[in-house]
């Protein structure tokens, strides 16, 4: 079972991929973090990140292996722990322009497909392009939406201190990264044609794991019964299509 979550920006895409992953045994990919994690490798090593040839050069550089236990994520480069600096204002500042180069996502998408592939007991992927480019036979697909005042204040609500109170400056950066993301030539985020879009601007987090959750076991149903063998009962299929299987 693989699973394709995508959307803009603060739609809840990594709380409800986590959530989803745990409660249905499946492992859990974030790819927002993977080019986070070659973002900061650029920082760190300066490369100049509106300069798209230096950054193209470079992709082939830094080593980023992804943990997928979706009560842990991990995420590593070159071998030390990124999962702090890749959270940063300037790695949030400069990931759209790092991720809209052809080589960093030829780059990251071939890691998240064989990352997808070893995950024998399914998966769900969150990102920007999963449904549309990066996992497009994916046995579902959700495209997240929420208004732009809902996940500035959910985003704000994160922040500490004097940012805190700035809900206008976090929704007019969430719009900037949204139009930047959805405006690339390569891999932009859109919604895939076959995607379930689910507005969660109403949706308290634990009904919008719910409806998934829903969804999910609606497709491993649909799954099993695609797959179970020419003359067995419904009997027979209906018990195959309660179980997650790979
Ligand atoms: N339905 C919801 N209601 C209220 N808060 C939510 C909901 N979904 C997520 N949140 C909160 O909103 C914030 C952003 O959620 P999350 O990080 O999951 O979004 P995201 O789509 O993965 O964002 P990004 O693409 O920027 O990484 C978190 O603080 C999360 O707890
Ligand atoms: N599949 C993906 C995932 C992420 N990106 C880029 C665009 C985002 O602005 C950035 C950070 O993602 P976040 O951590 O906010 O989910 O990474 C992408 O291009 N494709």
């Amino acid at each position: 079972m693989i699973v394709a979550i995508d959307g803009p920006s603060g739609t809840g895409k990594s709380s409800t991929s986590k959530s989803v992953a745990a409660a249905l045994g499946l492992s859990y990919l974030d790819t927002g973090a993977q080019y986070r994690a070659i973002t900061w490798w650029m920082l760190s090593n300066g490369v100049p990140v509106d300069d798209q040839a230096a950054v193209a050069a470079a992709a082939g550089k830094p080593v980023i292996v992804s943990g997928t236990d979706p009560a842990a994520p991990t995420i590593a480069v070159d071998g030390a722990d990124a999962s702090v600096p890749i959270r940063t204002e300037e790695v949030t500042a400069a990931v759209s322009a790092v991720s809209a180069v052809p080589e960093v996502r030829t780059r990251i998408t071939a890691l998240q497909r064989s990352i997808a592939a070893e995950a024998a007991g399914g998966i769900v992927v969150e990102g920007r392009d999963i449904g549309t480019t990066v996992l497009p036979d994916a046995d579902l697909k959700i495209f997240l939406t929420a208004s732009p005042e809902a996940r500035a204040a959910r985003r704000s609500g994160e922040l500490k201190g004097k940012e805190a109170t700035d809900v206008s400056a976090t929704r007019e950066a969430l719009i900037k990264r949204d139009a930047a993301d959805s405006g690339r030539k390569t891999s932009p985020l859109k919604k895939a044609d076959d995607a379930v879009e689910v507005d969660t601007t109403e949706l308290t987090l634990e009904q919008v794991v719910e409806c998934v959750v829903t969804l999910v076991d609606e497709a491993v149903a649909a799954k099993a019964g695609r797959d179970a063998p020419a003359g067995r009962t419904d009997g027979e299929k209906d018990e195959k299509a309660g179980q997650i299987s790979p």
